[in-house]
């Protein structure tokens, strides 16, 4: 389908009246870019890079974004007395984004990314302004959730949010290790973006759709992924290698780069992205990565909780994990919509007693799962588990946190029903960053 302004409410919900007054009170403004004026979104990417300690963008990386970005809500916060005035001081984009949630449904998600406060106008409470006006305009386009990855582990909290996936960061020592997994199949050869465009986002589909906490792409996620944007560095350098089934079907692809060391024979494989739609996928792109002649080191990032790479080598201490963060963040705003979406893998029934500060979807829910599926009523019931709604957006997706929030305090009651309730077999990834 065509996307028109019409068929995207989040294009053209008006500004959020609550944080424009807000900002007004301390002589600021907040307006929606309009992002077919060129000049003024380029002052917006401007700003968000800034924001991020990047360099100013090139004009092809400027045109870049702005075609892959245009479909985003792309919010400013002006400083109308400065001489800059045309340059934000802060800045956030949205969208709504198809989040997988345990079952394989997808529930509408208000992506949010771009949060910039410009050094000269921090801790005034701009951010504070421009994440209440997220929230008030997705809970009013009825979209049960907010997600978003974050800088700073510190910041979201405090509205609501909390760390719904973990991701893991690998390095692996291919002079140490040797293959020991299945034999590989299939076919790998080079491609580039350009050529592998279609084959490409149809495996990207195949794997958002295959994971709790994944999100379907767009045009520039998918273009990160498979290759280099414009005008980021060592661009030149980024090569795609494409895995096909032996009946030719596209199930998967990896875009790295190589990086010098001292030793021309200890290159750094830098793993841009490794997408495997089946595990024949999944251990032919690593055994090639692993096999790679002139390397000693293959660094990879965004992988999930449950990565098989340790039972694919010879040396399990060979392939180390050096890393675990929390990756996805996510905020309920209407609990009974995101409860009845996702499946469960247990049946049976639980009131909770939700606490949230912003007032979006606080209350008593009784939880009843019976074949897996959910259905959510409000009640007055004395609650089995009463959790923060941040503590019910940790869980979510399958997470494994039901525990630990309990020993901290922040679910109280029966955490071990909620824990199997909640909790999926296989855990909950994202494996890119928005
Ligand atoms: C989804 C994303 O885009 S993640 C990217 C976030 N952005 C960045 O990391 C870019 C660099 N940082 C920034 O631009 C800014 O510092 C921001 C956006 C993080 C914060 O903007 P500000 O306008 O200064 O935040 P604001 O004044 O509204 O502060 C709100 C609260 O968050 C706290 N806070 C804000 N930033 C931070 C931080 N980096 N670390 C700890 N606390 C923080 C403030 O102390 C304040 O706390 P309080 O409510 O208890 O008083």
């Amino acid at each position: 389908m065509t996307q028109t302004h019409e068929n995207q409410p989040h294009l053209t919900q008006p500004v959020d009246e609550q944080s424009a007054r807000a900002l007004s009170e301390k002589g600021l403004r907040l307006a929606l870019v309009d992002t077919t004026d060129d000049a003024a979104f380029d002052e917006w990417l401007h700003a968000d890079s800034r924001g991020f300690l990047g360099g100013r963008d090139s004009a092809e990386a400027l045109t870049e974004s702005r075609e892959l970005l245009r479909d985003r809500r792309t919010t400013a916060v002006y400083d109308d007395v400065i001489p800059s005035s045309a340059s934000p001081v802060g800045t956030v984009n949205s969208w709504v984004a198809p989040l997988t949630v345990p079952g394989g449904a997808t529930v509408p998600a208000w992506a949010i990314s771009s949060v910039t406060v410009a050094p000269t106008h921090r801790r005034r409470g701009v951010a504070t302004a421009l994440l209440g006006s997220e929230l008030r305009v997705a809970h009013a386009l009825g979209v049960p959730v907010a997600i978003l990855t974050v800088s700073e582990s510190v910041i979201y909290g405090r509205w609501g949010f909390g760390p719904a996936t973990f991701a893991t960061e690998w390095r692996v020592d291919t002079k140490r290790v040797r293959w020991t997994g299945p034999a590989t199949v299939g076919r790998l050869s080079f491609t580039d973006p350009a050529d592998y465009r279609e084959d490409g986002n149809a495996v990207l589909d195949r794997v958002m759709a295959g994971r709790a906490g994944e999100i379907a792409m767009t045009p520039y996620l998918a273009e990160r992924l498979m290759g280099p944007r414009k005008g980021m560095p060592e661009a030149e350098k980024y090569r795609l290698v494409r895995y096909d089934s032996p009946a030719g079907e596209p199930e998967g692809f990896v875009s790295y780069l190589a990086k010098d060391t001292d030793d021309f024979t200890k290159h750094t494989i830098e793993v841009n992205y490794l997408a495997a739609a089946t595990d024949e996928a999944l251990t032919a792109l690593w055994r090639f990565l692993l096999e790679l002649d002139l390397v000693a080191q293959v660094h990879v990032t965004t992988r999930g909780l449950d990565e098989p790479l340790p039972y694919l080598v010879s040396d399990i201490r060979g392939a180390r994990v050096t890393g675990v963060e929390d990756h996805l963040w996510v905020r309920i705003l209407d609990v009974p919509a995101a409860l009845t979406t996702r499946r469960y893998e247990h049946d049976g029934e639980l009131v909770l007693d939700v606490a949230d500060d912003l007032g979006f979807t606080g209350g008593r829910y009784r939880l009843t799962v019976s074949g897996g599926q959910a259905t959510v009523e409000t009640t007055t019931d004395d609650p089995d588990v009463s959790l923060t709604v941040n503590a019910l957006g940790s869980v979510y997706l399958g997470h494994d946190a039901a525990r630990g929030l309990s020993v901290a305090g922040k679910v109280t009651g029966d955490a071990a029903a909620l824990d199997r309730l909640f909790r999926t077999a296989t855990p909950p990834r994202l494996s890119t960053w928005f």
